[in-house]
């Protein structure tokens, strides 16, 4: 089983030896994952990213992964005939479409990214923002075409209660959260469909989190769309402000994403292609690809160095335990 799963990546996956000083350098640090459902194209790049989250974890760092679904969504919506449109990079969500969000997000997605990962030791649990109240959702408007928008039961999130991941995290646990939240004044007991990206970003503020990966299926950000150059290397938050307004389709709900989190204090937020096997891990490698935007002035570090270490609440390096290189390399 070990040397199979060695096989299997050793050809496509990045060199892990050249990872080992950039996680050594984070043990410790908290790490949120946003993979989006257009990057879990196939199964072995969703396997690819459970083995990541899994080393991730035996290095000593603490990954919270926060998961989409949007293809996922629209598939299962056009098998039963329902129709619902985005608006501003937003699924406009009726009573009956938010049912049937959480059904595909909790009931389908997010188990099996735990099966997944729990094929290499009891680490997954999965939950919604509606266990222990994890988060809570007010109504989010969208904007159009330059127009307010009713989106119908878009949430933005209001409040994350961090005590469960925490737990979790305490434990040795990786928290899998769907991406639903339930009205913050508890009104009716419907849910709210919150965008994926939104929920990673205010988890990751609220843990506290060092970096924020949000894996997606573009290399990066780009200045134009359709991309005219490669994507941007690096920039800071102040940039990237200057950008949203600009930003179409599913890259403006990401970019304000992005943005809120680095305003919460996150230390640095990767935009990373999720369809490269091992995209996660070569976020911590020399050459990290994607786009890295960074709270300060985004002269501050290398363009292509691995993911910064030291974020606000870092953890230190002493609470994330010794590196267990062995198990590391029979999971690579
Ligand atoms: N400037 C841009 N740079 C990169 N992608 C962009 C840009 N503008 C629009 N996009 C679109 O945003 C998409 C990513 O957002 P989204 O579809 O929500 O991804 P995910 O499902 O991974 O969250 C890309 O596939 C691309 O079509
Ligand atoms: C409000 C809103 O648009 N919610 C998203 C939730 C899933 C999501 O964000 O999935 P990705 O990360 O794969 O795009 C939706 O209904 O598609």
């Amino acid at each position: 089983m070990v040397a199979e799963l060695g096989a299997r990546t050793s050809d496509r996956g990045p060199d892990l030896l050249s990872c080992l000083a950039g996680l050594r350098a984070h043990r410790g640090a908290t790490v949120v994952l946003k993979f989006g459902g257009n990057a879990m194209v196939d199964r072995e790049l969703k396997e690819s990213f459970a083995r990541s989250a899994v080393l991730l974890r035996y290095a000593g760092l603490r990954p919270v992964v926060v998961h989409g679904g949007g293809p996922q969504i629209d598939a299962h919506l056009r098998r039963i005939g329902l129709r619902a449109p985005f608006a501003g990079g937003l699924r406009v969500t009726t009573p009956e479409v938010a049912d049937e969000v959480r059904m595909v997000l909790a009931g389908q997605v997010q188990r099996e990214l735990v099966g997944l990962i729990n094929a290499h030791g009891p680490f997954a649990v999965g939950l919604t923002g509606e266990d222990a109240g994890t988060l809570a959702a007010v109504k989010r408007w969208g904007r159009a075409d330059g127009r307010r928008v009713d989106l119908g039961r878009v949430g933005e999130v209001a409040e994350v209660r961090t005590g469960l991941l925490a737990a979790l995290l305490a434990d040795g646990r990786i928290p899998v959260l769907s991406s639903i939240a339930p009205a913050a004044d508890r009104s009716d007991g419907a849910v709210y469909n919150v965008n994926a990206d939104t929920a990673a970003a205010a988890v990751a503020g609220a843990l506290g989190a060092d970096s924020l990966l949000m894996l997606t299926d573009v290399p990066g950000l780009y200045r134009s769309w359709p991309p005219q150059g490669p994507p941007v290397e690096q920039l800071d938050a102040d940039g990237l402000a200057r950008m949203l307004p600009a930003l179409a389709g599913g890259m403006a709900p990401k970019a304000a994403a992005c943005l809120a989190a680095l305003r919460a204090g996150v230390g640095e937020v990767r935009m990373l292609d999720g369809r490269v096997p091992g995209a996660v891990l070569r976020a911590f490698g020399p050459d990290a690809p994607g786009t890295r935007v960074v709270a300060g002035a985004a002269s501050g570090g290398p363009a292509s160095g691995g993911v910064a270490s030291g974020g606000p609440a870092s953890g230190g390096a002493a609470s994330g335990g010794p590196v267990d290189e062995g198990a590391l390399l029979a999971l690579r």
